[in-house]
């Protein structure tokens, strides 16, 4: 099936052309509302956004084909992400291609505010001559407090030196080595708040970060500083902003986000020293062509090729490892089913071990196969997105394990799951390096190809089982369309995996475990 995208914001054609080029449908209609959205968003396998489309719980219930919400930018704040990944809906984003851009207009802000350009700028334009009102200050020697030194603000810091500027940074994940490196000196809020000449905020918005000059932190700023804002509003407190500016504690604010975008009104608009843009940080047609083509190559690799690169919520997968990866996905996903339907909902925790070929692929998304497989056999909605943090939430002990042992395989991976009654594994490989086999389960070497409807029988190994079984399912009605069988040893426990072609009523399964000698029977379906 073709997939289909929509746009849902302003976005460089080139997105669009690459969606086209790839072979997925792609419709472009930027600026629709909430219910317009939810209206049609059913149709498409992938969105593709900036910050103006809300992608809240209930778009994404509207959402049902909804594969992969690609990002053209670096904030996903108006993504739900947590109800993205409990619906299995993959969220990326592209997290260098504004950088610079950004980074550059922070800096033409923080020399719009030195030498109040707009104000000069408006005031000459009104045919004043104002030439003694706008007495500006020099950036050299002055210090930069730097709030975030992640991508942006490490650029913003390289571009502050440049101007030579001195620049101090408050981040708690900035490694000293990093600091050292980036030629910044690492302080805590307050020593950033009494000395910075010019305050620049580079972080995401989070728990932490809201409200991060608040009322009582822009009290504690030096007198005279210089604001600005280019990462997200929610991080200054905009009314006690107004009140510094007013008072004069603040020299300048320039705010390129706001606490409720669009702002089309505040307090702030036209108070003496303030700026403001709307939110224009990430506008060059550089950054907008950079995203553009990012966002539509990593949605068309994951749509296409199942390739995952800059995920929020689901590991890397390079769109060459993808295709080698896919029948291991097929394998686990099976060996999980399997363990799932056969054990039931009672798994404590889950151990995927590899080995041989296997041990030499990325780990993540055959454990997350592992998982879908294993909770699908409860749960309609599971997938590799949403697996890991179901597993989470259920208490489930995930272990992976590599080793670099040779097997009688050349290539193996290997399912343990432990209910109270203990630990159980199943094994399987890949025929011809693409067709998925077991080849052990719970100790006993059968090998099977999981495929459609199957029975999973244990009973006494005695003369006679095969034919019995047979006679029941001929005499139901039901073909039998292959057969497999294995052993613990001669006369004790022995396991029989038969494929039939269609499903076996539970009339039939019933008579099946009244047969002598059957210890088990579980219906199972791949
Ligand atoms: N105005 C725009 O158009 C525009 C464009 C691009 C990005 N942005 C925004 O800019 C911000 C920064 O983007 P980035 O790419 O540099 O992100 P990043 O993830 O590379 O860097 C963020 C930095 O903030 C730091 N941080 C996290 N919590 C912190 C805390 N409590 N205190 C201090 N530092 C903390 C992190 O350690 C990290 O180094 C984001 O909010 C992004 O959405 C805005
Ligand atoms: O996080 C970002 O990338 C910026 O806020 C840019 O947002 P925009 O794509 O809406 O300009």
């Amino acid at each position: 099936m073709t997939p289909k995208v929509l746009i849902s914001d302003k976005m460089d054609p080139k997105a669009a052309a690459i969606f086209r080029e790839r072979g997925i449908e792609v419709d472009e209609k930027p600026g629709l509302g909430k219910d317009e959205l939810k209206a049609i968003i059913r149709d498409y396998h992938g969105l593709a956004i900036r910050s103006a489309t809300k992608v809240t719980a209930d778009v994404l219930d509207a959402a049902t084909s909804l594969k992969v919400v690609g990002r053209a930018g670096i904030g996903v704040d108006n993504v739900d992400i947590a109800a993205a990944t409990a619906r299995g809906v993959v969220v990326m984003n592209t997290p260098f291609g504004n950088s610079i851009t950004t980074a550059e207009h922070a800096v033409a802000l923080m020399f719009a505010l030195a030498r109040q350009l707009p104000e000069a700028d408006a005031s000459t334009q009104a045919g004043k001559w104002e030439k003694n009102r706008f007495m500006g200050v020099e950036l050299t020697a002055k210090t930069l407090g730097l709030i975030g030194a992640g991508n942006i603000g490490s650029i913003v810091a390289s571009r502050a030196l440049g101007l030579k500027m001195k620049v101090v940074a408050f981040d708690p994940f900035l490694t000293p080595e990093r600091a050292l490196e980036l030629g910044v000196e690492k302080v805590e809020l307050d020593a950033l708040l009494a000395r910075a000449d010019f305050i620049t905020l580079h972080t995401p918005l989070t728990d932490q970060t809201r409200g991060i000059l608040s009322r009582e932190a822009l009290a504690r700023t030096k007198p005279g500083v210089r604001i600005i804002n280019c990462a997200r509003g929610g991080l200054i407190d905009e009314a006690a902003l107004k009140e510094a500016l007013d008072s004069g504690q603040v020299a300048g604010a320039a705010l390129d986000v706001f606490e409720t975008e669009p702002a089309t009104a505040s307090p702030l608009f036209g108070t003496p020293g303030f700026i403001s843009t709307p939110h224009l940080g990430a506008s060059t047609s550089e950054a907008q062509v950079n995203v553009a083509i990012q966002v539509a190559e990593q949605m068309s690799d994951f749509l296409l090729l199942g390739g995952v690169t800059n995920a929020i919520n689901m590991p890397s997968l390079s769109a060459e490892e993808a295709p080698r990866l896919k029948p291991y996905m097929a394998l686990a996903e099976k060996l999980g089913r399997l363990a799932g339907q056969v054990l039931g909902e009672e798994v404590r925790s889950v151990a995927v071990e590899v080995e041989g070929a296997a041990a030499e692929l990325n780990p993540k998304p055959i454990t997350g196969a592992v998982l879908a497989g294993l909770m699908g056999t409860y749960s309609q909605t599971v997938n590799m997105v949403n697996a890991p943090v179901l597993a989470k939430e259920r208490g489930l002990d995930v272990r992976e394990v590599r080793h670099d042992r040779e097997g009688d395989y050349h290539t193996l991976v290997r399912v343990t799951v432990g209910t109270d009654a203990g630990e159980r594994g199943v094994a399987g490989t890949l025929f011809g390096n693409k067709a998925p086999r077991l080849v052990e389960m719970f100790g006993v070497g059968v090998e099977a190809e999981l495929a459609g409807a199957m029975l999973y029988i244990v009973n006494n190994d005695a003369p006679g089982f095969i034919g019995k079984l047979g006679t029941t399912l001929g005499e139901a009605g039901i073909n039998i369309a292959t057969f497999n069988l294995g052993r613990r040893d001669a006369g004790g426990e022995a396991v029989a995996l038969v494929a039939v072609d269609g499903e076996v009523p539970a009339a039939v399964v019933e008579q099946l475990c009244g047969l002598e000698g059957v210890r088990e029977v579980v219906p199972l379906r791949f």
